[in-house]
Order: C-alpha cells, then structure tokens, then sequence
C-alpha cells in the first residue's frame, strides 16, 4: 500500500471545496457522472480505432444508494485506471485542476453567473461526502487500484481485487448531506442534469409486463440520443413535437414551430429552438431555453448568448464552444460567443421567412403568437431588423394581413396628404377608439392594429427608415386633420361668433388638461371630440416602456385636445343661446359624451353622468 500526502499549497483545500458554491453542492454528481461518461466514450473510441481489442459491448453507469451505511456508488464500465494512473490523473491532474480552479474563483463564488458550472471535477465530490474511495480496473491487463482519502490531505493507494472493467466512486456521504440519499434526491439531479447524455444511465430497477410474465427491469434515466443531435433529415413533425415534451413533460401547449440549429465551422453548435405560444403573461415562461454542452446539462440562463429578443423562445442549444467560467460581462465580449448569438440570429429570421413563404396562411394565423418576439428583435437587432421587412405583417382592425411594402401600395393613393407624406392610421384597441376607427373607415381609409406594448419604438424607427411616411393613431386628431387634404371646409360662424364660442367653452372646460379647438368641419360630424395628439402620446408612451430619449416623459400628466366642429347644430345653438345654466349644461353634457367616446369617463364623473340622464329621462 502506498500512502501520501496530496500536495496542498492553497490553505487547506478541503473545507474550501465544502463552503465552495454553497448553493450548488449538487453539482458533484454531475461532475461525477461526466466523467463516467467521458471514461466510457474513451474506451469506445479506443475499440473502434483499433487501439484494444477488449469488449465495448453496452456499457452502462449505474447510480446507487446504500441508506444504511449511507454511501452513494456511482459504477462505470469505461476504460478504468491503472494504479499509476490513479496517481497521476487523481493524485496529481484532478487536484491541482480542482485547486486551480478554487484559487481562481474562490472570491467570486458568490457572482451568478456562469461561474462554477464547470471545472471543479472530480474533488466536487467532497462537496458532500466526507471519504471518498475509488475501485478501479484498467481495461490494460493490470491489477485493479484502490484509493481512499478521507477530506485530509492524505491519502492511501493499494491495489485490490476488482476483477470487472470499470470504476466505481464510492462517497461516503457527510452528516450535513444526507439529503443525497434520498431516492426522489438523486432522481430529480439525474433528470436534471443527466436526462440526454450519451451513456445509458441506470438507477433502481422497476416491473414490466403482466402476471407471471412480470420481469425486473433496469430504469434508464436518460435518452442518450435526444432529437438535437440527430440529423434534420431523420426527423419528421411528430419527433420534434415528442421532443418538445420530453423537454419540457409539465407543457402541454403545443410549440407553434422548430428551427433545427446544426452547424460545426467556425464553432461548433446544434439545438432545436420552439417558438412557443406566449401566454399574455410573460412572466409565467417558466420553461426556459437549456443550454448542455456535449449532452451535459448547464443552465437555463442563456443571458448573453441567445440575442434577448430570443430568451422568450424554447428549446436547446449545445455548443462545447462556449466558455462557461467566465462572468457575464466577459462572455459578451468573446469572439465566439458574438459569432454564436448572429448565427441563431439569422437561423430564425430564415426560418420566419421560409415560413412565410411556404404558407402564408398558416403564418397569419400565427402572427399574434409570435409578434412580440419579432416586434422586440426589429428593436434590438439591427441584422434581423434587416431581415424582418420581409415577412413582418401589419395586420388591419379587419385582419387583414399586409407587409408593411403591401401597406404603403394598399393605401397611398387615399391616404397621401397634401405635403406628400403617407400617413398609416393605426389603434391601439379596437373596442375603445372604436367611434375614431368608424370614422376613419368612412372615408375608405386603412386601419392597422397594433397593440403590443413596444409598438411606439417600433412605429418610431419605421419612420426614420422610411422617408415621407408616418404613423398617426386614429384618435390623434379629428378626421379631417389625421390625413390633410388640400379642401377645407368653410366655417359657417363669422369670426366674431368663432371667438365668442372659443371663450365660452374655455370658460367651463378644465385648461390644465384640454386645449379648445375650433375646427369647421362636416355639419354632420360629432360637435365635440377629445384627441391625443400623437407626438406628445408616443412620447410619453416611449418614456414609459423604456428609453425613448423623452427621459421623464412618463410623468407628464395627459393633454389633450377638445375639437369643437362650427358648423355642427350644437355649435350654432350655444351662440345663441342666452341662458347661461342651460347652455352650460348642455356643453357640460357634450363634454361628456366625447369624453365617454375616448373612454376617459370614469368613476365619480361616470356615476354623475348616468344619473343625470336618468333625470332627464322622468
Ligand atoms: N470514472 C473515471 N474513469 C476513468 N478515469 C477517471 C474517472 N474519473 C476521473 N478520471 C480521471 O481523472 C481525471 C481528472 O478528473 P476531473 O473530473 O477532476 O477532471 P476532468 O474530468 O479532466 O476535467 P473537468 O474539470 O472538466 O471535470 C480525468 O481526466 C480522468 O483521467
């Protein structure tokens, strides 16, 4: 037997690797299991490469409890160690690797971000055992080796009489983690971080079949050739599906469609990403992308390598090119990880497109699914922004679906204005400027509907792309003024009348939030209209979804407009008429009503409002 002292120069390894990452503690297994699986791909590239002639046949690493003397045994029929080998790879490699990697980030284990994923190996596992053993048996024809270190710097190495291939870590697991002996414990980290690597993982058995056919059968944790690693061309509809549910078994929404990412120069990535269908609460996505690297699982925080406008979308990605002990910061500035992030970039847009064309039916159907995602990509990624024009839609409050080049063909010839600009009317919400919309449509205009919440950047930044055309929502003027045309209505009040009507108004409407105007419109027209002037709404709008430049826009209070039409009937009568209380009820009643059409009459108002008309009505 041989006994030794394993070469400390950090300030006693041990109790750092036990504090280390307090939270992560469970990632040993991982760790562990990775490098039963790296054993047994060893061995297998060893037999096809002609190297040994021993026995690959269907290797397996199996994972077992033993609660009574609680020790955790995780077995694995690789290609084994050597004594020597023990020495130098366990002894001499993993420790100087694991206290390299302690030195490195001890200060930072707190930082959440990618740190401390990987690098830890094979020391992890004093995370949470107290002694850990190895047996192990070398596929070279060489006696089997025994190593015993009991979280002490020393340790023992001897040989032993293991006759099967393979090694096995034997923890003996710490009265502060005997959590890890728990099966439901060890299932849950297994199918965590386990459940598509390439080795068949077996932990427990179970029953299967009937009556005296009853056999007992091992349970195979993992699907060791999940979807993404497969070929494009071996999978149809139906396996993508499966996959989406073996991704995510809770889900039982189905995803609206896949994009298979494969790509091996300059770097080294495959994946299948789902557009979901977004529930209106964003917040709720708790299934997240899954980032593995070589079938190991990672983490579900892709922050940084998928482009934002991405992270609501499903689905893997596995890329061994992605330097995971690195802060955020970093990653974001790595050569790679940009390259990366571009690729799914174009990967989607191309995959929109194609779809697009395919069947643009089907698309339509799925525009209101998928919009915010591309709505918040044109925003934030100037190449898909690029891209999008192409396939993006602009739907009309009659869903009817239009590229924004179909839009502006659709509508210049009714809805250019005198100055040569196009002007696109659009709503926010069918229902409240449903009067503003009617109007808008009597005059044989297009009204696009856009209503996410970004919209006011968007329609912002198609209108510096796009020269002589702007957006105005329906409400923002009366419709004479949304799109001017060179004919103007006459007034039918002689200027005097005009102003003596501006006063009297002025004089019963609050002035801190409308501004009177006069306006000769349609005697047929509504004679009282409140209007938000567009550049002051999308501003304000802007200013509180973020950014915008309009810094504190968003506390502004709410202007508006009270557009009195002159030669409407109720214009004329309140010139004419000299009784003050009636002619201030009736323009506080018209008031009202406008007031009502904009959906601004509400509460205390609203209760007034309804039961004086009630009165009128005895
Ligand atoms: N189950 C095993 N079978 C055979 N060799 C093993 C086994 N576990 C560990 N080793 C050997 O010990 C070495 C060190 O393992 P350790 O997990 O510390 O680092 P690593 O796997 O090389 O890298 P990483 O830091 O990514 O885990 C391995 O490279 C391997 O040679």
């Amino acid at each position: 037997m041989t006994s030794g002292k394993i070469n400390v120069t950090v300030e006693n390894i041990f109790p750092l690797i036990k504090k280390f990452l307090y939270s992560d503690h469970e990632i040993f297994l991982r760790e562990l299991i990775s490098n039963a699986t790296d054993a047994t791909l060893k061995l297998k590239h060893l037999t096809t490469i002609g190297e040994t002639n021993v026995e690959y046949g269907d290797p397996i690493i199996e994972v077992k409890i033993d609660k009574e003397n609680k020790k955790l045994h995780i077995i694995d029929q690789g290609l084994g160690m050597t004594k020597d080998e023990v020495e130098k790879y366990i002894n001499q490699v993993a420790f100087s690797g694991a206290e390299e990697f302690l030195e490195k980030y001890k200060d930072s284990a707190k930082d959440t971000g990618i740190i401390g994923h990987f690098g830890l190996g094979f020391y992890s596992a004093f995370m949470v055992a107290d002694k850990v053993e190895i047996f192990t048996k070398s596929f070279k024809d060489e006696p089997a080796a025994h190593w015993t270190c009991d979280g002490s710097p020393e340790y023992t190495l001897e040989a032993c009489d293991k006759t099967d291939r393979g090694t096995e870590i034997v923890l003996h697991i710490a009265e502060d983690s005997l959590d890890f002996l728990e099966d439901y414990k060890i299932r849950e980290l297994l199918v965590k971080y386990n459940k598509f690597m390439p080795v068949a993982i077996k932990f427990g058995t179970h029953e299967e079949g009937e009556g005296d056919d009853k056999v007992l059968v091992d349970t195979i944790i993992n699907n060791p050739s999940p979807a993404w690693t497969k070929q494009p061309a071996d999978l149809n509809d139906e396996d993508y599906k499966n996959f989406y549910r073996e991704l995510y078994p809770t889900q039982f929404e189905e995803p609206l469609f896949h994009i298979h990412l494969n790509v091996d120069y300059p770097f080294n990535l495959t994946g299948i990403l789902y557009f979901p269908k977004l529930s209106a609460d964003l917040q709720m996505q708790k299934d997240k992308i899954q980032l593995y690297q070589n079938q190991v699982f990672v983490t579900d925080n892709v922050e940084g390598i998928v482009p934002d406008f991405l992270t609501m979308l499903k689905g893997v990605i596995d890329s061994p090119d992605i330097p995971l002990n690195v802060s955020r910061s970093y990653l974001q500035a790595d050569g790679n990880v940009k390259k990366i992030s571009n690729y799914i970039t174009r990967k989607v847009a191309d995959k929109l497109k194609s779809l697009f064309n395919e069947n643009r039916e089907d698309f339509e159907s799925k525009w209101n699914d998928i919009k915010i995602v591309l709505e918040y990509g044109m925003l934030s990624e100037e190449k898909f922004y690029e891209k999008a024009n192409s396939f993006v839609l602009y739907p009309t409050v009659e869903d009817k679906f239009y590229t924004l080049e179909e839009l502006k063909e659709a509508t210049k010839d009714n809805q250019t204005d005198k100055d040569d600009n196009l002007v696109i009317l659009y709503a926010s919400n069918k229902d409240a400027q449903h009067s503003y919309i009617a109007a808008a449509k009597d005059k044989g205009y297009q009204v696009v509907l856009l209503d996410s919440p970004i919209v006011s950047h968007l329609i912002q930044k198609l209108e510096s792309d796009n020269e002589k055309m702007t957006f105005v929502r329906v409400d923002a003027d009366h419709i004479n003024n949304l799109i001017k045309k060179d004919e103007t209505e006459i007034s039918r009040l002689s200027e005097d009348e005009q102003k003596s009507l501006q006063d009297i108004v002025e004089n019963i409407v609050p002035k801190d939030k409308y501004t009177v105007k006069l306006e000769a419109m349609d005697s047929t027209a509504e004679p009282f209209i409140i209007t938000q002037p567009e550049f002051m709404r999308r501003m304000k709008e802007m200013s509180q979804s973020g950014g915008g430049g309009m810094f504190g826009m968003g506390n502004f209070p709410e202007m508006y407009n009270l557009v009195v039409n002159t030669n409407s009937p109720l214009a004329s009568n309140i010139i004419s008429n000299t009784d003050e209380a009636t002619r201030t009820e009736s323009i506080k009643q018209a008031m009202d009503l406008a007031k009502l059409s904009q959906g601004l009459l509400k509460g205390e108002e609203l209760t007034a409002f309804v039961k004086r008309n009630f009165n009128n009505l005895k």
